[in-house]
């Protein structure tokens, strides 16, 4: 249920402005890497190519290869639709169907696969992906409320149950975060914790302090100057980059001297 991933000199590209240049790295199953680095340089986009959502605006491109368990995901024929099946997202703001009930909100990823479902296993599904976000509790007895009437915390949860609801391989997360209280944060830290049994995990944090309490790697990502392209400055186990990095700069910007 958790796939490797490895990225081999990936460029990626908004039309002809190169916006991540010369990206390789290693991402182990059953693992959390974070994705740290100053405002553009380039983690959301690289985010976003790990599932070929990149794509989906107009004019995005990549050059190199992602590969998943040694598949490239940008192969000839390969489905983007399946790839994102495979490799699930959560947003940086919960963004569950307002109109939609809880429970068809835990189901929608799976409607949208149009998988044919009785009631009872929709229902055995609903509660094993709410169980897995640690939701469960909190909303067995409401289940056919909307999923907006639930706190953001929450909402970010129900996300997840969303996500982990189409037994995804990789989960990526684009600041899960960052419109939590610090409660909710914790919750969804603890969370993270756990998934990583099952999944491999990549996130995009701004929070130094999150990054060393939820990931096994951190990779600092820079970029020169405005126009010029992000780029992968320095990779290694959390500790290591919060401790002794290699690179001054990675040092300067884990240690709040940048800019
Ligand atoms: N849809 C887009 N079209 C054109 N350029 C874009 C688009 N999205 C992002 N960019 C550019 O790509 C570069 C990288 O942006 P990205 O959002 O990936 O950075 P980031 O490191 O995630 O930033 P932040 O920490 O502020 O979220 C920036 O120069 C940004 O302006």
């Amino acid at each position: 249920m958790s796939k490797r991933i490895e990225v081999d000199d990936l460029n990626v590209y908004y039309s002809k402005f190169l916006a991540v240049e010369g990206v390789s790295m290693n991402i182990e199953p059953r693992s959390v890497t974070a994705f740290i680095g100053p405002s553009g340089c380039g983690k959301s986009t690289l985010l976003r190519t790990l599932n070929r959502m990149h794509e989906a605006i107009p004019g995005a491109h990549v050059q190199g290869e992602v590969l998943l368990d040694g598949e490239d995901l940008y192969g000839p024929g390969v489905d983007p639709v399946l790839v994102r099946r495979q490799v699930g997202m959560v947003f940086q703001r919960a963004n569950p169907f307002p109109t939609m009930s809880i429970r068809e909100n835990v189901l929608a990823g799976v409607r949208l696969n149009n998988k044919r479902m009785s009631k009872s296993d929709a229902d055995d599904l609903v509660e094993r992906s709410l169980v897995g976000a640690n939701l469960w509790n909190e909303v067995k007895d409401r289940l056919d409320k909307p999923g907006s009437g639930l706190s953001g915390g929450q909402q970010q949860r129900l996300c997840i149950s969303r996500a982990i609801a189409v037994s995804p391989e990789v989960l990526l997360m684009d600041e899960p975060c960052s419109a939590l209280d610090p409660i909710s944060t914790l919750a969804i830290e603890d969370l993270i914790d756990e998934l990583k049994q099952e999944y491999t995990i990549v996130i995009v944090t701004h929070n130094m302090q999150q990054a060393s309490r939820v990931s096994d790697r951190t990779a600092f990502f820079n970029i020169a100057g405005t126009g010029k392209p992000g780029k992968l400055i320095e990779y290694d186990e959390t500790s290591k980059i919060f401790s002794t990095p290699s690179v001054q700069a990675t040092e300067d910007y884990v240690s709040g001297r940048f800019g």
